[in-house]
């Protein structure tokens, strides 16, 4: 049976995902040229590699199509509900740090936490005559943190494919739900995270799809204790 492992072919976890292997004693070649989205593994003939992006990648775990992936745990925690069911976070690689934050304009004097916030909200369609809309593209792990979480039901989602830290300047939404790592792009926009705002501790990751093929297959072992080991 051969293994496919789906690494970053692009963006900022890239190079990081490629030296893992490569410590693991799993260097990867390209298949052809650079350009090429196949590859393979130097000693590891039952092993090829796709060259894919990270948020394909969170897609193609989730669906079973590749048997391992590196990438963020925000894309397959955002990507599928019950996840844990679907594939198996094998190691924590160590970079691509980011969080997924509540953020809300510095001027929110008075709202420093989640309780605030539902307080907040609670009041703003009598004050407003409309709903708290949060800018996000995290639609999934907002619900959750929000509704499940905190008890919070009264907020609009508005989806953002981008600069969703422009949103409440820009009029568009009050509050954001985003990815943050040095929080340059939220001070930029005076927003600020809230004390009990962290929705996740997001880094890339190793990733394996659960099968049951895998329980027969000793490479399947083989490339998680190499990773791990390479750590
Ligand atoms: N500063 C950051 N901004 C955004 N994502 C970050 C940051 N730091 C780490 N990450 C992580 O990087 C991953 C996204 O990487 P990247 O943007 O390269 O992939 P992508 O979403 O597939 O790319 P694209 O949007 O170009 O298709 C996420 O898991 C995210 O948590
Ligand atoms: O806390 P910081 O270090 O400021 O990083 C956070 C910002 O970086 C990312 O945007 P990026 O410009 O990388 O674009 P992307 O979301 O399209 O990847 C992310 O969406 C935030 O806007």
């Amino acid at each position: 049976m051969t293994i496919t492992i789906a690494l970053p072919s692009k963006g900022r976890m890239k190079d990081d995902a490629s030296a893992i292997f490569e410590r693991a004693g799993m260097p990867i070649t390209a298949v052809g040229n650079d350009r090429s989205y196949r590859g393979r593994v130097e000693g590891w003939d039952d092993v090829e590699v796709a060259f894919l992006s990270a948020s394909e990648i969170s897609r193609e775990l989730g669906n079973g199509t590749v048997d391992f992936g590196v990438t963020g745990e925000d894309l397959m925690r955002e990507g599928f509900s019950e996840v844990d069911k679907r594939v198996e976070f094998c190691a924590r690689l160590g970079f691509g740090h980011a969080d997924v934050v509540v953020a809300v304009p510095e001027i929110w004097l008075d709202v420093e936490t989640m309780a605030d916030l539902g307080d907040v909200a609670a009041d703003f369609r009598a004050r407003h005559s409309r709903r708290l809309a949060i800018a996000t593209k995290y639609w999934r792990l907002t619900q959750q943190f929000f509704s499940s979480q905190h008890g919070i039901q009264l907020y609009r989602i508005v989806e953002s494919l981008g600069a969703t830290e422009g949103a409440p300047a820009s009029g568009s939404a009050d509050i954001i739900v985003d990815i943050t790592s040095t929080g340059s792009t939220l001070r930029a926009n005076h927003l600020k995270v809230l004390q009990d705002g962290v929705i996740l501790h997001s880094q890339a990751c190793l990733v394996r799809a659960r099968k049951e093929s895998h329980a027969d297959e000793p490479t399947v072992q083989a490339i998680i204790e190499a990773v791990r080991a390479a750590l």
